[in-house]
């Protein structure tokens, strides 16, 4: 049985766009899938929504994947990885080379796809565009993964680069998927990064907060000064691996207003990532010219520092 889903009010973003309830988008992809699979045979019905993200009976390589990064993420690491980033420069690239390059990565966080990143991508932005949504957030579904480019330059691995994300510097929450593989996180017994709130304060804002470093934050870095996707857009980029948060509710305590108004964008475009995994394999070729256009429009300087 899928979970319950809540029927927020209707969402305006700051352009005045609808992005509409959570429900709508995953009814339109499925209503999608429920054509495309009407004359194939009975057996392939579409995957249920249910049968995403399982981890408890994930394959050795997600659950090892997770044992692994859920006991290297710690605030010295969280800092170095920062550090790192701001002052190396990684490579100068348009969006779609950059898209090319990620496409050799099989993200062995994700138990739900076997494709490639850049069909990923443009799954993810062809539910976004077949649902009539803002040309934005098109582009947001376009690009949200490419920070896994982090791979190719100074990860020490996958854990670091893929899965879902959670703050660092206060309690690890048991809403987090495997939450019992952080016992070995030198982190855990601290006594300030082992407490609720650790180094932040209640309604500090997520800005404030380290979240495990990875694709996301990355990303948001990135593209915050070298596009014109607006704050909505960022959120969905920068919390979209959030899912204790967005999913779980938990860390509600450290959101501040701006935060709440984000939670709402996030979760609108949640289920064009994750359910849009069942969706046919996109061709490449033939969506090309649409999504060079739009990135253009999105990225007028088209070659970007990585
Ligand atoms: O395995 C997946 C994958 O790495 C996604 O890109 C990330 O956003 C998800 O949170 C994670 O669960
Ligand atoms: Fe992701
Ligand atoms: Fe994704």
């Amino acid at each position: 049985m899928a979970p319950e889903i809540s029927r927020e009010p209707l969402f305006n973003s700051r352009d005045g766009h609808q992005l509409g309830h959570i429900s709508d988008a995953i009814d339109s992809v499925n209503a999608f899938k429920t054509v495309k699979f009407n004359d194939d045979s009975q057996f392939d019905i579409e995957k249920d929504k249910a049968q995403f993200r399982q981890y408890l009976n994930a394959s050795e390589r997600v659950k090892s994947f997770y044992r692994e990064q859920h006991e290297k993420q710690t605030v010295a690491y969280n800092l170095k990885a920062r550090i790192n980033f701001k002052t190396k420069r990684k490579a100068k690239m348009t969006v779609w080379e950059a898209m090319e390059k990620l496409n050799t990565l099989i993200d062995e966080s994700d138990p739900d796809t076997s494709l490639s990143q850049i069909e990923h991508l443009l799954q993810t932005a062809e539910a976004i565009r077949r649902d009539g949504k803002p040309r934005w957030m098109q582009v947001t579904g376009l690009i949200h993964d490419l920070g896994k480019l982090l791979f190719f330059f100074d990860a020490e691995g996958q854990w670091d680069v893929v899965g879902d994300t959670f703050p660092i510097g206060c309690a690890f929450d048991n809403r987090i998927i495997l939450s019992e593989t952080f016992k070995n996180n030198p982190d855990y017994n601290h006594p300030v990064y082992s407490t609720e709130f650790g180094i932040y304060h209640e309604g500090c804002g997520l800005e404030n907060v380290m979240l495990s470093w990875g694709h996301d934050e990355y990303l948001y870095h990135v593209v915050k000064h070298q596009s014109k996707i607006p704050d909505e857009g960022l959120a969905m980029i920068r919390y979209h691996s959030f899912y204790p948060w967005h999913k779980e509710g938990a860390y509600y305590k450290l959101m501040n207003d701006h935060d709440r108004e984000m939670l709402k964008a996030v979760q609108a475009f949640n289920p064009y990532d994750l359910y849009s995994k069942s969706d046919d394999t996109p061709t490449v070729e033939e969506l090309r010219p649409y999504y060079m256009e739009l990135v253009d429009e999105f990225f007028p300087e088209k070659i970007i520092d990585w």
